[in-house]
């Protein structure tokens, strides 16, 4: 749970109480781990504790808490730590401890008041000590920052934005000067030549539970956060912003059932492939229909095709435009043409919705969609077609132009895949206006907007893929609590920035729909109730299922890019778990070797591939999440 959930301040703080109450040293237990990460980052730079330097931002609350008494561990040990007060007081009892361990204070907020401390000094003084604070940051080994934590407000004010500005200016400038060119990983040649910057639970000034960035905030190297993953660190924007992260187990009690976000891992993508038994044949493994490609994109049809194929399904449909059909074959001459029972659909890649014949693969995709229409309560539009029982629909993946041509509001089983300039075009369709770098801003909250109107399953394509669909339970899982019916969040960033190439998302879609028809296929033979019982029980109004394949799908997507390019820099890393016991040590969980913890992590830049690529690495990457199917099997 703690490699893959996300929960909100008020959750994570809710489940700190009762250890509170039971005087349980949460502070110094996390402050331990935050001290041993510093000297873990300190020796991967090559250098020594004894020798080193370590500046602290720290603010007024309890994350500057944390940071002083880490500091003052890191003093204990012999480094030369200095912390730069930037809010209006020190948290007391931290600042004495780290004073008696030989740390120095250089308060920088003029409204700062701390006993013993000159403050309320005047601009020409505040100059000078942000001349000083600058020449500290910039000659750091580490830089920590614990300015704000869960208890952040909008966008850092004051001091601590000032400083916020200054670091990301030395950064910027360290980088530079170091050897010419930008280095962002904090571990290449070079990066030594600035602080690596170690932020406390989250990086300061960011949106905690919305994973937005209002303003001046910090970017990290590492997080090391405390009691669980908060939502801003799988999310982006921000996670772009956190580095390499550290969960650090405290012990907190947390329902998973109230996790906001999950991130899709090698685990959760391994239990949604079907492995096909004796009594299985081509039609019980999953048929996809896919109407894909057009005249003047017959390449999409080619990929699309290609990646479903590729996917373990026992048959793929074709029934795209003739040009396509032709190279289609060719390429894969396993492939149906034509029409007959499919179990999943993939639609769109390459379609162009403006095109109104009648035979065009987009008054196909129109019509099929049609049946997929509902009214806001669920039940399915008779309006034009025959109706059909909502549970029975296959599900289907809607891609590329058939984003234009989907209805208002349609079942969950329809999993839609927009990069954020589509689902920005969707939403102005739909009254609701946006520019693309609005959904940037904020892809969560976007793509929740459109899951939330539209019904739809949501796939927001980025380095780090959000999955926003209904997980049937009613809990209104996203923070602004602005969807009462129940939202799952899923994110997958593991693929490499090589991905985004043209055909990679034709991929993607073919993909998915490829393991939705064999998700529906294995349900249909596994299940001795009839869908109609168990739409009438209502286990299916939701779909997580849905959710969790097409999450899987582009976690399956990212690996074959990582294969494929030979790179292994992505948006999110799994998280190393570190445990720390109320008194005594702190222990790194043995199953990540140290060549794999964040401030080691070797990084490989790759090389660059095609979208075809991909598909000649979909067997292998299917190949070691199925040995997973064997290990479980051997371990029964
Ligand atoms: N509650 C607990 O038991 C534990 C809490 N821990 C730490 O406590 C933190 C939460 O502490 P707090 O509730 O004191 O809150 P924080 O320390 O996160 O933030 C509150 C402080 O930040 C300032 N602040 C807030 N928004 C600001 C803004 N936009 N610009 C500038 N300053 C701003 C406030 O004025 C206040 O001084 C966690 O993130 C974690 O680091 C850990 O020690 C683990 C245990
Ligand atoms: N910076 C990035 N890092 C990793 N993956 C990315 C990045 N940018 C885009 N991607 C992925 O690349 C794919 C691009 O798909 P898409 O935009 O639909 O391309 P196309 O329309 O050309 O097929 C998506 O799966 C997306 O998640
Ligand atoms: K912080």
């Amino acid at each position: 749970m703690l490699r893959t959930m996300a929960f909100t301040s008020s959750d994570v703080r809710a489940a700190e109480r009762p250890l509170l109450d039971r005087s349980v040293p949460l502070m110094r237990m996390a402050s331990r781990a935050l001290a041993d990460v510093c000297r873990s980052v300190v020796n991967a730079r090559g250098s020594e504790v004894e020798r080193s330097s370590i500046v602290i931002l720290a603010g007024a609350g309890n994350n500057g808490g944390d940071g002083l008494y880490a500091g003052s561990l890191l003093a204990r040990s012999g480094a030369g730590v200095t912390v730069l007060a930037v809010g209006t007081a020190l948290h007391d009892a931290a600042a004495r401890s780290l004073m008696r361990a030989g740390g120095r204070v250089l308060v920088v907020d003029p409204r700062c008041r701390i006993p013993g401390f000159d403050t309320g000094f005047d601009d020409a003084e505040l100059r000078l000590r942000l001349t000083a604070s600058a020449d500290l940051l910039l000659h750091a080994d580490v830089v920590m920052d614990a300015m704000t934590g869960i208890g952040s407000k909008g966008a850092l004010t004051g001091t601590a934005s000032v400083m916020a500005d200054l670091l990301a200016e030395i950064l910027h400038d360290g980088r530079r000067c170091a050897d010419g060119n930008d280095d962002n990983d904090g571990n290449g040649e070079g990066a030594h030549d600035r602080p690596t910057v170690v932020a406390v639970d989250v990086p300061s000034g960011l949106g905690v539970d919305s994973g937005t960035v209002p303003g001046a905030s910090i970017t990290a190297d590492v997080t090391v956060t405390f009691g669980a993953l908060k939502p801003c660190l799988v999310v982006p924007p921000v996670c772009y912003r956190r580095g390499g992260l550290v969960v650090v187990d405290l012990g907190l009690d947390l329902d998973p059932g109230r996790a906001v976000v999950r991130r899709m891992d090698a685990s959760c993508a391994s239990s949604r492939l079907v492995v096909p038994g004796a009594g299985d044949m081509k039609y019980s493994r999953g048929v996809v229909g896919l109407i894909t490609g057009s005249q003047r994109y017959p390449g999409a049809g080619v990929l699309s095709v290609s990646a479903a194929a590729r996917s373990g399904c026992g048959m793929v449909r074709y029934l795209g435009p003739r040009r396509a059909q032709d190279l289609v074959l060719q390429a894969m001459p396993e492939v149906v043409v034509g029409k007959g029972h499919v179990q999943a659909w993939t639609v769109g890649c390459g379609v162009d919705p403006d095109d109104h014949d009648d035979d065009s693969p987009a008054s196909a995709v129109g019509a099929l969609l049609r049946h997929y229409q509902t009214d806001d309560g669920g039940s399915v539009s008779t309006t034009g077609v025959e109706p059909m029982p909502p549970v029975s629909m296959p599900p289907v993946c809607v891609d590329a132009g058939a984003l234009d041509l989907l209805p208002d509001h349609v079942l969950p089983q329809v999993v839609i895949t927009p990069h954020a300039g589509e689902l920005a075009r969707l939403l102005t369709r739909m009254g609701h206006p946006r520019t693309v770098d609005a959904v940037l801003d904020d892809p969560w909250g976007n793509a929740v907007l459109v899951h939330r109107i539209t019904g739809a399953t949501v796939l927001l394509k980025g380095a780090m893929t959000l999955v926003v669909g209904d997980d049937g339970q009613g809990d209104g899982l996203h923070p602004d609590g602005a969807h009462p019916d129940g939202a799952r969040t899923m994110v997958s960033g593991a693929g490499p920035a090589w991905l985004s190439t043209a055909g990679s998302g034709d991929v993607l879609a073919g993909l998915i729909g490829s393991l939705l028809a064999q998700w529906r296929a294995s349900r249909e033979s596994a299940d001795d109730a009839t869908a109609e019982e168990r739409s009438s029980a209502g286990k299916d109004r939701g779909c997580p299922a849905v959710t969790e394949i097409a999450a899987a799908g582009a976690y399956i997507h990212g690996l074959s890019g990582r294969m494929a390019s030979g790179c292994d820099v992505c948006a999110d890393a799994e998280p190393l778990i570190m445990r720390v016991a109320p008194v005594g040590g702190v222990t790194r969980d043995s199953s990540t070797s140290s060549d794999r913890v964040p401030w080691n992590r070797a990084r490989s830049i790759g090389h660059p591939i095609v979208a075809s690529d991909l598909i000649e690495q979909l067997q292998f990457v299917l190949a070691s999440l199925l040995r997973r199917h064997e290990d479980d099997d051997a371990r029964r």
